[in-house]
């Protein structure tokens, strides 16, 4: 893996236990979500395990690559919106309140995948990001999450 620095990457390593994005699951995607301009972007190659119909990748792992990419962007957004380091203290922690798939074409199981996001809505503890899957040329999947600021007394 190439020396990004992610958003990921920064997340405290008390909440870096998710299974799509904790660089601490060695069991989980540990996808590595950046800015580029005004989007984010991740790129994602799945696994032979990964599949649904031989030669097309799972639903779920779809989902769960625009959930955590989604949330990611959330709290990118926050601290780019408040002028702060991603360091900088207290963290913003985002969770989802909501996932919205719709899956337009069967996704490839071979090759990278790219996932694009962009911020539709900041306000108050909410951030609204739409995010697309793409294999090549292709768009196979588009995304809604609603990411909600963590609660501290979370559980
Ligand atoms: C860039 C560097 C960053 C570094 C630092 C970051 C650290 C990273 C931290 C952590 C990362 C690791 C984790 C990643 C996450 C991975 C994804 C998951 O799998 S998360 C697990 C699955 N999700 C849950 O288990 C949530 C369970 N639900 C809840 O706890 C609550 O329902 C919660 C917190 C989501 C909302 O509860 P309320 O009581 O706090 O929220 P209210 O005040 O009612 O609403 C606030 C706003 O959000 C909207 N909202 C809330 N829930 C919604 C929903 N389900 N759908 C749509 N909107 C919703 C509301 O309408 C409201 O918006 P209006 O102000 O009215 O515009």
């Amino acid at each position: 893996m190439d020396a990004i620095d992610a958003f990921q990457d920064h997340y405290p390593d008390n909440v870096a236990h998710c299974y799509g994005c904790g660089s601490q699951n060695p069991h989980g995607h540990q996808i590595k979500t950046v800015w580029d301009g005004d989007e984010t972007v991740t790129r994602f190659t799945p696994e032979p395990y990964h599949t649904s119909v031989p030669g097309y990748a799972y639903g779920g792992l779809i989902a769960s690559l625009i959930d955590c990419h989604s949330t990611g962007t959330a709290a990118a957004a926050m601290y780019r919106q408040a002028g702060r380091d991603m360091d900088s203290l207290p963290a913003f922690r985002f969770v989802t309140g909501s996932l919205h798939v719709d899956f337009l074409k069967p996704t490839p199981l071979a090759g990278e995948l790219v996932i694009r996001g962009r911020v539709k809505e900041i306000k108050g503890r909410k951030v609204v990001v739409e995010t697309t899957v793409s294999a090549g040329d292709v768009t196979t999947a588009r995304g809604e999450v609603v990411a909600v600021q963590m609660p501290e007394n979370f559980g």
